[in-house]
């Protein structure tokens, strides 16, 4: 199902959470809304689903006005952070429910229902534990079950809010995995929000970045990393060297900035050597980590003791290095992308290595 959104606003109180949203997903497109805390994708994803109404804008599906219509009418699927399945009902009831709860007349025979159950617990790689109860299975198999139930009732759309947040690093990185090839096999419009960048990037088709209730940036995982369109953007998506401020021009020569700009560089546009060259910037070796196949390397600016982070291949860093703390080395910051300076929310990039000029 295809879901335009059009110049979609709510307001809590006085509270704008959405300001004036455009947005259209194609058919069987993945989606992520990205962004800080607080940025409205949440609200964003429930006034898709009908949980919450819009105060001015339409959402059509598939080019009719669904904008007043309830969550029955919409035909998604839910899956939430902490989706509480039921705890008296085994997982086959759990995921039963919502074909057992409809109205007699759509009602599927028991035959019918026992089957889909078990073609959906094939699917989400979870045939075996159809009579166990949620308390006994771990939260990663917990969320597979969870979607296996959003799947039940053959929803148009799938929308899933941080379905993996309470998850550790390593069951996220194999529901990932997991969720995009269902994804493929199934071709559902999906749309996840999710505040982690990686997570974002890895996964999704369409990367929706948002902040104060707005779109900043719509774009392919690409699109957004390589070409962001603003500094929130540049900031937020990636790891990310900041610089501000007036004496940027050291950085790149004849660049003379006002307070009002900030510069960015990825780690990886930093290139160092053992040999000065024009504009480049001496530095000295803080710290080196080597992460498979590249190596991130921390260096202290001579001119102010600010940190920056490098990002060298392994090959590379075979060929230049090795390095140690304290070496002497010349960065070159020439590709360094200037941008006005807007409010950056300093908390939500923890990623960042800033470096104040
Ligand atoms: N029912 C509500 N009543 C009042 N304010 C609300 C309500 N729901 C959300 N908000 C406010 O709207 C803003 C956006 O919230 P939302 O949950 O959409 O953000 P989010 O980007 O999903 O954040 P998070 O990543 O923390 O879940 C927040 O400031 C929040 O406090």
């Amino acid at each position: 199902m295809g879901i335009s959104i059009n110049g979609v606003s709510k307001k809590f109180h006085s509270f704008q959470a959405v300001d004036q949203i455009n947005l259209t997903i194609p058919t069987g497109d993945f989606v992520a809304l990205l962004g800080p805390s607080g940025s409205g994708k949440t609200t964003l994803l429930r006034l898709i689903a009908g949980l919450e109404l819009p105060n001015s804008g339409q959402i059509l599906f598939n080019d009719l006005d669904y904008t007043n219509k309830n969550v029955k009418e919409r035909k998604v699927g839910f899956v939430f952070q902490h989706y509480a399945l039921f705890k008296h009902m085994t997982i086959f009831e759990n995921i039963a429910f919502g074909l057992k709860v409809r109205p007699r007349k759509f009602r599927p025979s028991k035959q019918e229902i026992k089957k889909k159950v078990y073609e959906l617990l094939e699917l989400v790689q979870l045939k075996e534990v159809a009579n166990r109860y949620p308390s006994q299975l771990s939260g990663g198999q917990r969320q597979r079950i969870a979607l296996a139930r959003a799947l039940a009732v053959d929803p148009e759309v799938l929308l899933l809010d941080e379905p993996f947040g309470a998850l550790d690093a390593k069951v996220r990185q194999e529901l990932r995995i997991w969720l995009r090839e269902l994804h493929q096999k199934m071709n559902i419009t999906t749309i996840f929000v999710t505040h982690d960048q990686e997570e974002a990037l890895e996964m999704a088709d369409t990367i929706v970045v948002m902040n104060q209730g707005k779109v900043e940036q719509i774009g392919t995982p690409q699109q957004v990393y390589d070409r962001p369109k603003n500094a929130f953007v540049y900031s937020f998506l990636g790891r990310v060297n900041e610089f501000r401020g007036e004496a940027l021009g050291t950085v790149k020569d004849g660049c003379h900035l006002s307070d009002n700009y900030v510069g960015y560089l990825r780690p990886h546009e930093v290139h160092l050597s053992t040999i000065a060259s024009d504009n480049s910037l001496p530095v000295e070796v803080f710290h080196v980590h080597s992460v498979g196949a590249s190596v991130r390397i921390e260096i202290k600016r001579l001119d102010n003791d600010t940190l920056i982070e490098a990002e060298l291949s392994a090959d590379e860093y075979r060929r230049i290095g090795p390095f140690y703390k304290g070496d002497r080395l010349y960065a070159n910051c020439d590709s360094i992308v200037v941008f006005q300076h807007q409010h950056i929310l300093e908390d939500s990039l923890p990623k960042t290595v800033a470096s104040t000029i």
